[in-house]
């Protein structure tokens, strides 16, 4: 049964993969099919894909897709810029009203997948932005996830469900403490050969 959302706000993310394999074009391209995004808005350019919804499906559909390709045991980049609160167009404004149970967490949760990751949070309009980024980077922690500094950005280490499970968490957390408009920009590198445990 859909439920009716009418004071939630629309989210969106726009993503790009890019798995170094010659069959980068099949990755890409069967990933995207694969991963099921009915509860979504999405359109795909030779640039990004851009989903739009609610919080819970934007980030299910892009970490299915990150995973499906991971998951082949390919080296994938994954590059994100998570937003909300940007007035939404009413092809997206319909996909709110959508339940909130997400399509592809099944699938995600039986693959097993560590990951790199840095991420930047941009809380804009409202109260003391570095107090905001501070304790959502303490929040990440709580999570399992190991968590270091690094410039312009945090770097994320761990489990990919725990990682995407912090970020979601941090990106609603940053939307109820009053931010306006945040922006969350999120870069992943999965089965990198330089990966320090793997290289010996
Ligand atoms: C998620 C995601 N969406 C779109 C592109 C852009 N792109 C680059 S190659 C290719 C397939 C052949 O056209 C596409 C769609 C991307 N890299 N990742």
């Amino acid at each position: 049964m859909n439920e009716q959302c009418g004071n939630l706000r629309i989210a969106g993310c726009s993503f790009s993969v890019h798995p170094m394999s010659d069959q980068f074009i099949e990755h890409i391209l069967e990933s995207l099919e694969h991963v099921d995004t009915s509860k979504v808005w999405m359109e795909t350019d030779d640039v990004t894909t851009t989903v739009r919804g609610r919080i819970e499906h934007v980030f299910d559909v892009t970490k299915a897709i990150l995973l499906t390709i991971a998951d082949r045991g390919v080296h994938v980049a994954f590059q994100g810029t998570y937003s909300i609160g940007c007035p939404g167009d009413s092809s997206g404004d319909a996909f709110m009203t959508e339940s909130r149970e997400r399509m592809n967490e099944l699938n995600s949760i039986s693959i097993d997948q560590k990951i790199a990751a840095k991420f930047s949070l941009y809380p804009m309009g409202g109260g003391d932005y570095m107090d905001t980024i501070y304790s959502q980077i303490e929040r990440m922690e709580a999570n399992g996830v190991d968590v270091s500094r690094a410039h312009y950005s945090t770097r994320l280490d761990g489990d990919t469900h725990s990682i995407f499970t912090g970020l979601e968490d941090v990106f609603r957390e940053t939307e109820k403490s009053g931010s306006s408009h945040t922006v969350m920009t999120v870069t992943v590198s999965a089965n990198s050969p330089s990966n320090k445990e793997d290289a010996s």
